[in-house]
C-alpha cells in the first residue's frame, strides 16, 4: 500500500545489551501505518516545533501508528548552529512538545533528532515516544558525519559534537502484538555492523532519521537503506528534511520506507510532504524461511562481536 499526501496536507532510555532474547517478536503480523514527515526546517526553533506538532497531528489523524521525524528537526543542521540550539534531555522545550502530542494522539514517535548538551557536551540525539508520551529510547549519533570529498562537500560533526557509545532499541506494541525497532541517525547507516547487531537482537525495523546531502544523497541514500533492509531481512525507514536551496546544508529529502525485500513502500520526492507507508512485519519472517540468509550465518567461521555491554 503506497500512499503520499503532500504537505499542506519515563524517562526511561533503553541504552541496549546485546542479547538473543525475545525471538517471538519476529513472527508477527502486525501491520503498522508508518508516517515520516519531511519538514521544512528554517532557523526558528519555535517554528520547527510547531511545524513538527502540526504534521504529527494531521499524520496520526490520517491513521498512523508510528510518526518519524528528520535528523536536526528543531535546528538548521551545521556545526555552528549546534551550540545555539541545543537543549538538555530532561528540560526540553522541543521534546516536552513531541511527548504531548505522542500522549495526545495515541501514537509511536520517533522524535527526528535535536542538538543535546549533557555534561558539558553535545551530541546529536533521537527519542523515541509510547502512546503514553512515555520517553522509551535515547540514542546518541554514535558514528559522526565527518567526511571530505574535495570540491563537494567537507564537514566535521566531531568538531562540536561527541559520539554516543551506547545502541538503542524500543519495543512497539499495536493490536496486541510487539515488535522490536533499532535506532541510528543518518551517517550510523554506513555502518553495517550497527544493523546487524540490531537485527540480531531481533529488531524487525530501523529508523534513521537521516540529512543526506546532495552529493552523497543521490549515490549512497536508497542503496544504503536497501542494502540495510535485505542483509539484515527487515524493514528501513530513512526521514530527511526537505531540501532547502537556501540553507547553508542543503539535505537530499527522498525520505523513504523500504520492505526485507529491498523493494520500496513508499518514497517522498524532495519537498516538504508527509509519506505513509504500511509495514506488514509477516513478510519478515516469511523472507527469512524463504532465503535463510539470516538463518544460515556460519558463526562457526566468523562471528560479530558487540563491546557496548
Ligand atoms: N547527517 C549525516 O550524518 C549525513 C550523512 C551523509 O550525508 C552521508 O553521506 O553519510
Amino acid at each position: 500500500m503506497l500512499r503520499v499526501l503532500g504537505q499542506n496536507f519515563l524517562k526511561k532510555s533503553i541504552a541496549t545489551k546485546f542479547s538473543s532474547r525475545m525471538s517471538h517478536f519476529i513472527k508477527t503480523d502486525m501491520k503498522l501505518n508508518i508516517a515520516l514527515c519531511q519538514l521544512d526546517v528554517c532557523d526558528d526553533k519555535r517554528t520547527n516545533i510547531d511545524n513538527a506538532v502540526k504534521n504529527i497531528r494531521e499524520a496520526a489523524n490520517k491513521g498512523a501508528n508510528l510518526v518519524m521525524l528528520p535528523e536536526c528537526f528543531n535546528s538548521p543542521y551545521g556545526t555552528k548552529h549546534f551550540p545555539q540550539y541545543a537543549e538538555g534531555l530532561e528540560d526540553s522545550e522541543t521534546l516536552s512538545a513531541i511527548s504531548s502530542v505522542a500522549s495526545e494522539k495515541n501514537i509511536y514517535i520517533v522524535a527526528g533528532s535535536i542538538p543535546t548538551i549533557e555534561n558539558g557536551k553535545y551530541y546529536n540525539t533521537s527519542c523515541a515516544y509510547n502512546t503514553k508520551g512515555e520517553r522509551i529510547a535515547v540514542l546518541r549519533k554514535v558514528h559522526l558525519f565527518d567526511i571530505n570529498v574535495p570540491g563537494k562537500i567537507v564537514f566535521q560533526e566531531s568538531e562540536i559534537l561527541t559520539a554516543g557509545d551506547q545502541f538503542a532499541t524500543f519495543e512497539l506494541e499495536h493490536d496486541d502484538k510487539t515488535i522490536k525497532v533499532g535506532m541510528g541517525i543518518c551517517f550510523d547507516i554506513r555502518f553495517a555492523e550497527m544493523a546487524q547487531i540490531y537485527q540480531k537482537q531481533n529488531c524487525s525495523l530501523l529508523v534513521y532519521p537521516g540529512a543526506f546531502n546532495m552529493t552523497t544523497g543521490p549515490a549512497h541514500w536508497e542503496l544504503l537503506a536497501r542494502a540495510r533492509a535485505v542483509d539484515n531481512q527487515l524493514f528501513v525507514a530513512l526521514c530527511s528534511p526537505a531540501r532547502n536551496t537556501s540553507s547553508g546544508y542543503v539535505a537530499y529529502g527522498h525520505s523513504l520506507i523500504v520492505d526485507p525485500w529491498g523493494s520500496k513502500v513508499v518514497e517522498a520526492d524532495e519537498n516538504p510532504t508527509v509519506v505513509f507507508g504500511e509495514a506488514d512485519f509477516s513478510k519478515v519472517s516469511e523472507l527469512r524461511d524463504q532465503i535463510p540468509s539470516v538463518k544460515n550465518k556460519r558463526s562457526d567461521l566468523y562471528t560479530l562481536i558487540n563491546h557496548n555491554k
